[in-house]
């Protein structure tokens, strides 16, 4: 039975996001994930964990400023150093929260600039020593050009190439379902063939990112094939609601029956 982590990012936007942590596990969920703490301090995201018997699945590290463009900083060659900062502070979160993988989204690059490349195993080695030491997972997640235009990993196999070069131990593919779909199509072949190195699961119906079952996948078919596997990680929620969340979540108790 896939382990389900509700995405605070996207879920339980009925509340302020301190509150989504009693709201998911009230829901049934013991495991939260979501993109960016660093508006609150780790105290308080480590009580709210406690509090609410969560456990942290995943989280992002700083990604630059946001609102300004930036979708990530490690394939940037010039923003080496803010680089390595967030990886200070992701890592403080980490420890405050428990968490045991973090996501280092790549930013808006070219993939075919050597720059670019070279800042991304860069910053990828230096980010997999830091978190290793401390018992973390890094992962690196391809993101469809449609919805993140200009983003340097776009590509699944480009991720599986990149993670097998390296070698570094605690480097994994975080398999966006909704990603691998719109990318490439041919989710449960990706899966069988990238389960070796597959740290982490995320799931939304596509096209619209709403709730699982909604969309043009068999969703279910999809979560029996993680088991089917041994997939042993969480299974991120991340999509968006169509409507209020909780209402939505019926997705889920027919799979869990099912
Ligand atoms: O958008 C996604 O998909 C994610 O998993 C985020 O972490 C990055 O935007
Ligand atoms: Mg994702």
């Amino acid at each position: 039975m896939p382990r389900f982590a509700a995405n605070l990012t996207m879920m339980f936007g009925e509340h302020p996001f301190v509150d989504r942590f009693a709201a998911a596990a009230r829901a049934g969920f013991d495991a939260v994930e979501y993109l960016f703490p660093y508006d609150f301090d780790p105290a308080a995201i480590a009580g709210a964990l406690q509090d609410n018997g969560l456990t942290q699945a995943l989280f992002n590290l700083p990604p630059g400023d946001w609102a300004g463009g930036d979708r990530g900083l490690a394939a940037l060659a010039d923003r080496r150093e803010e680089f390595r900062a967030s990886v200070r502070t992701a890592l403080a979160y980490a420890r405050a929260t428990g968490a045991k993988r973090v996501h280092a989204m790549s930013g808006l690059a070219d993939r075919t600039d050597g720059r670019a490349m070279a800042a991304y195993r860069d910053a990828l080695a230096h980010l997999c020593d830091r978190a290793g030491a401390e018992g973390l997972e890094v992962m690196i997640e391809p993101i469809n050009p449609r919805d993140m235009p200009g983003y340097f990993l776009n590509d699944f196999n480009m991720a599986a190439d990149l993670i097998a070069d390296l070698g570094l131990p605690n480097l994994r593919l975080q398999f966006d379902i909704y990603h691998r779909q719109i990318i490439h199509g041919d989710v449960l072949t990706g899966l069988r063939q990238l389960m070796p190195v597959i740290g982490h699961v995320q799931i939304a119906a596509v096209p619209l990112r709403h709730e699982p079952g909604t969309g043009e996948l068999a969703d279910a078919v999809i979560l029996a094939e993680l088991d089917r596997l041994d997939y042993a990680g969480f299974v991120g929620c991340e999509y968006r609601p169509a409507g209020d969340t909780v209402a939505g979540l019926g997705w889920m108790a027919a799979f869990r029956q099912g």
